[in-house]
């Protein structure tokens, strides 16, 4: 007699597990009911919303980590009120614009099949319910016709055919629109994503949001629409329909006082273990806040991981032979979040709600023995009561599930209206105007600390470069020479002072306009996953697939011979340092089959590569400024030489006439007196500037450094 709950309700498959999309790894805060009932005003912006939500009570400026649950206050009811009301219906607009006819059809027939429920259970209920009458007429009086139980049966297996044949054609109509929406909820990630610049991406707050975007995108992948989604809605409004129509269905069926006893008892049973799972979950459940020995144990498990499927850290894990110690590490803290998973996945109440499905036949066999009553109406009835108690639980559910997505929501909504912090104002933007030799430079009183940093990493600095110069700074470990050449290609933004580039501010620019007339080495240079060709290429996009002018780069990089060297030339698959083939067994099929073709390169093969890169732009006439950092420090001093004459070559048109401003950054003194002006750099700021030969005649620290350096 009991329902499989399955058979209750076709939308339950679509809601994902809200232990799978929220990671254990959170913690809640203690709930304070006087912080929650404070009225506070309406959120100026969805990002607000977001914020305050994450926002422990009673805690300023400390908040959730992100994925984690939000309390269910009414501060938090407010701020998902304010959510929904912003977000849902642009969202909601925006998908159903890819395949508006398909998600027409799909809504409408969700709608349909939310009333199916109601009708199916009716007419299931009665059918079987007269079939069950046969059978009872048939074990009773032995008088029961055939035909009509033929009739009956084969009704009954036609209407499940029609419904599974809408059931199948509503999925496959699901997957398309579902598929699209996935692919477009993606590829707005990922666009945003690839333009945000290294300042915004700094911002801790910022790296939240994306965090928590990325887990809404995320659960889109779950084959629905994740988390909280249009479809989430139609299910709740189905939800309510369904539990409507059961509910009238009871009634209709409830027809003396008997069945009033039936229904009370039933509905009594039916809750008793909901609400005991519920009071159970609250203290023990996943609602529960996580101990801070717990959230550090989740965090050490996954590091240790990390480290034990490590390529990088390989050479030293063996050296200092830590496998034992990543081993026991990680086992005592996989053992500590195994057993906060069990607490939290221990159900007491099971058994319980077993026994009390049980007692429900009590009262069915005391009114069968009572009244006129047949079993089969009984037995519709009793489906009934079940599938509206189990419509009903469902609904909490999805509400609770829809009330935290609704936040998630909010992140990916906030997220797409970030704005990278280099990215001037359309009223500020400045054309950038190429002026003849290269890029004019003025520095002054310019400073800057990192984000969280105690001291600034660059202090007051002042200079200036004509177009066409060449400069080098050199000084001691950490006096802010990288940090400088970011600032100067607008990598980083800076604090206080001015940076005219071609005598206009360059905070006017686009980074992207600005970034098409300059090439760059950084001092941790990218080593891309991929083939030779790629990573030369990659300077200069638009002339990847054109391969003499990846000659020409690998030529003026001095890689020729090694390029000769590789077993596949410039389609050699380079092995990079840090690309782990083998994150976790399965992902990605397990491991990289091309791993074995993959060419190590030493430390001065790759900074060829590097170079090759930067040339393959650097040689391009709309760029104006070349910026190296230490480019040739792993070099031996024949290839130094040689990169410094190209250097040299690139910088100057073939009558030599100055085309390129060039910047490097050296700790080889001997190099320095190459260039134009020289910046001697100690405790962020520039201590000497000048010439060589003027440094030299100061006889300061530059000169005390070039003197201890040859
Ligand atoms: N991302 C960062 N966050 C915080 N501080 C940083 C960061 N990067 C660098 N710093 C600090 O800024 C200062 C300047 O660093 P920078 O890398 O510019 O020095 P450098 O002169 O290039 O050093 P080196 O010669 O060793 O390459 C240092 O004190 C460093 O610790």
């Amino acid at each position: 007699m009991r329902i499989s709950p399955t058979a209750c309700s076709a939308m339950r498959s679509r809601i994902p597990s809200r232990k799978a999309l929220f990671p254990n790894d959170f913690h809640l805060p203690q709930r304070t009911p006087s912080s929650s009932k404070a009225q506070k005003p309406t959120p100026d912006s969805v990002y607000e919303a977001w914020l305050k939500s994450r926002e422990m009570p009673n805690q300023k400026g400390v908040y959730l980590v992100p994925g984690a649950p939000r309390p269910l206050t009414i501060e938090n009811a407010h701020l998902a009120w304010y959510v929904s009301q912003t977000c849902i219906y642009d969202l909601f607009k925006t998908l159903w614009g890819l395949h508006p006819l398909r998600s027409t059809f799909m809504v409408t027939l969700n709608i349909v099949r939310s009333l199916f429920p109601a009708f199916r259970g009716y007419s299931q209920a009665c059918r079987v319910a007269l079939i069950i009458d046969e059978f009872q007429s048939l074990i009773g009086s032995g008088s029961f016709t055939w035909t009509r139980l033929l009739y009956l049966l084969s009704t009954e297996i036609l209407r499940r055919v029609v419904e599974g044949f809408i059931d199948s054609l509503l999925t496959t109509n699901e997957n398309i629109v579902l598929g699209s929406a996935r692919f477009f909820i993606e590829y707005k990630q990922m666009e945003h994503r690839v333009r945000l610049d290294v300042p915004t991406l700094a911002d801790p707050q910022v790296r939240d949001l994306l965090q928590e975007s990325d887990l809404f995108a995320r659960s889109f992948s779950g084959g629905g629409f994740g988390f909280i989604s249009p479809l989430d809605f139609i299910n709740i409004f189905s939800l309510l329909i369904e539990i409507l129509s059961h509910l009238w269905l009871i009634l209709t069926l409830t027809r003396d006082a008997s069945c009033f006893g039936v229904l009370l008892f039933s509905i009594a049973s039916a809750l008793l273990p909901f609400f005991l799972s519920r009071f159970t979950q609250s203290t023990t459940g996943i609602d529960n806040p996580i101990s801070a020995k717990e959230m550090r144990a989740a965090e050490k498990q996954e590091r240790m991981r990390n480290l034990a499927y490590s390529d990088i850290h390989r050479p030293e894990i063996s050296l200092f032979g830590l496998g034992d110690w990543i081993l026991n590490s990680w086992s005592a803290a996989r053992k500590i979040v195994l057993a906060s998973e069990q607490t939290v996945s221990r159900n007491s109440t099971v058994h319980f709600a077993d026994l009390m499905y049980a007692l429900q036949n009590l009262p069915v066999i005391l009114i069968l023995q009572s009244t006129s009553t047949t079993l089969g109406a009984i037995t519709a009835y009793r489906s009934s009561i079940q599938c509206a108690v189990y419509a009903v639980g469902n609904l909490i559910s999805t509400t609770k599930m829809a009330f935290q997505g609704l936040f998630l929501m909010s992140a990916f909504s906030a997220s797409m209206k970030l704005k990278p912090k280099l990215q001037p104002r359309n009223e500020d933007v400045a054309r950038y105007m190429s002026q003849p030799g290269g890029v004019s430079i003025d520095v002054k009183g310019l400073s800057y600390t990192y984000p969280g940093a105690p001291d600034p990493a660059l202090r007051n600095i002042t200079f200036s470069l004509q177009a066409g110069e060449t400069l080098a700074i050199v000084g001691y470990n950490g006096s802010g020479k990288s940090t400088l050449a970011k600032i100067l290609l607008r990598i980083t933004d800076f604090d206080k002072g001015m940076l005219h580039i071609n005598g206009v501010d360059v905070r006017r620019y686009t980074p992207q306009e600005y970034h098409r007339h300059t090439s760059a080495v950084f001092q941790g240079f990218s080593k891309f996953n991929s083939t030779v060709r790629e990573n030369v290429g990659l300077g200069n996009v638009d002339k990847m697939r054109y391969k003499p002018a990846i000659e020409t780069a690998v030529h003026l990089a001095e890689a020729d011979m090694l390029v000769e060297s590789l077993p596949n030339g410039l389609k050699t698959l380079l092995e990079t340092p840090g690309f782990e083939n083998i994150s976790y067994p399965g992902a990605f099929g397990g491991y990289d089959s091309n791993a074995s073709q993959r060419q190590g390169l030493s430390g001065g093969e790759w900074q060829r590569i590097a170079l090759a890169r930067a040339f393959m732009r650097a040689n391009e006439p709309e760029v104006d400024l070349l910026v190296f950092d230490e480019p040739t420090s792993s070099l031996d001093a024949h290839a130094q030489n040689q990169i410094f004459e190209t250097i040299g070559k690139i910088s100057k048109t073939p009558s030599g006439d100055r085309r390129k401003t060039v910047i490097y950054i050296t700790h080889r003194l001997s190099t320095a007196r190459r260039a134009d002006k020289v910046a001697m750099m100690d405790k962020g700021t520039i201590t000497e500037f000048g010439s060589h030969e003027e440094l030299m005649a100061k006889n300061g620290p530059y000169a005390a450094l070039y003197r201890a350096s040859i």
